[in-house]
């Protein structure tokens, strides 16, 4: 491990962190680049890489393949550190099963909605349907009520997710930072979204360093542009070991 790195842990998001955000979900393409460079920058900070992610974990495998990284998949309600896999069974959710497949009908005719089901979680999307979006928040803020306190609503850009209360990117950052080699480091959480914010305040809170890629308000203390920034950042962190952020940027 290069000594320089030996106290960083990174944690980062996918969608509009790693990746351009795209017009419709599965449309997402990875860099060729990117999988290499996140492979040489795990090594450096002696493995203490995860990817942190609204998306599941075998849609990100999938596309970050051969390559399999720590990784922590529905906003925390899956995980793999170091091989060991902890997974959510939809079957444990029957109430959202049934949920997700009233809502398929009731977006049925709303050309441009889209219903992303995630298993354990249902994202409402309406980035092809700009007009639909109080109608896609209504009917996922109805669909919360109608499933009681254990499910929450996760806005997004251009969605609303409905996944269990018990999600949160802060919290699955923390467990991260429990177990080796995390423990002990300074985490650094890179971002772009409100989902992120909750990761920020638990970095934040360890004296750690919040990263938020483009606009939008935000407690994180420094900003980059755009994920192409980022990834030349990355880029430049794999291959010359020092770390590319300007802490006194925000
Ligand atoms: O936590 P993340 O890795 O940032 O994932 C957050 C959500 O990202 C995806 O939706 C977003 O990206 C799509 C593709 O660019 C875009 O079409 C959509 O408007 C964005 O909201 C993903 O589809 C969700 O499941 C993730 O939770």
């Amino acid at each position: 491990m290069d000594e320089t790195n030996e106290n960083f842990a990174l944690f980062l998001d996918f969608d509009g962190t790693l990746v351009d955000i795209v017009e419709r979900p599965d449309a997402v393409a990875v860099d060729p680049a990117l999988p290499k460079v996140l492979t040489d920058l795990q090594e450096r900070l002696g493995g203490a890489l995860a990817i942190i992610s609204g998306r599941p974990i075998a849609f990100l495998d999938g596309r970050l393949a051969p390559h399999e990284f720590d990784i922590a998949g529905l906003h925390g309600l899956e995980q793999r550190i170091a091989g060991r896999l902890s997974m959510c069974d939809p079957d444990e959710h029957p109430v959202l099963r049934d949920m997700v497949e009233r809502l398929k009908q009731i977006v049925a005719g709303k050309e441009g909605v889209l219903i992303e089901d995630k298993g354990c979680s249902v994202a409402i999307h309406w980035r092809l349907a700009p007009h639909e979006k109080e109608f896609a928040l209504a009917t996922a803020h109805a669909a919360m009520e109608a499933l009681g306190h254990d499910y929450r609503v996760q806005h997004g850009k251009a969605v609303a997710e409905i996944l269990p209360s018990a999600a949160g990117k802060g919290k699955v950052i923390e467990r991260f930072l429990h177990e080796a080699p995390y423990r002990g480091r300074r985490p650094i959480f890179i971002g772009d979204d409100l989902t992120d914010e909750n990761g920020f305040k638990a970095v934040n809170a360890h004296g750690g360093l919040s990263v938020r890629i483009g606009g939008g308000e935000t407690i994180a203390k420094v900003r980059l542009g755009t994920p192409a920034e980022l990834r030349r950042c990355l880029s430049a962190w794999a291959s010359e070991g020092s770390l590319p952020f300007d802490e006194g940027n925000s």
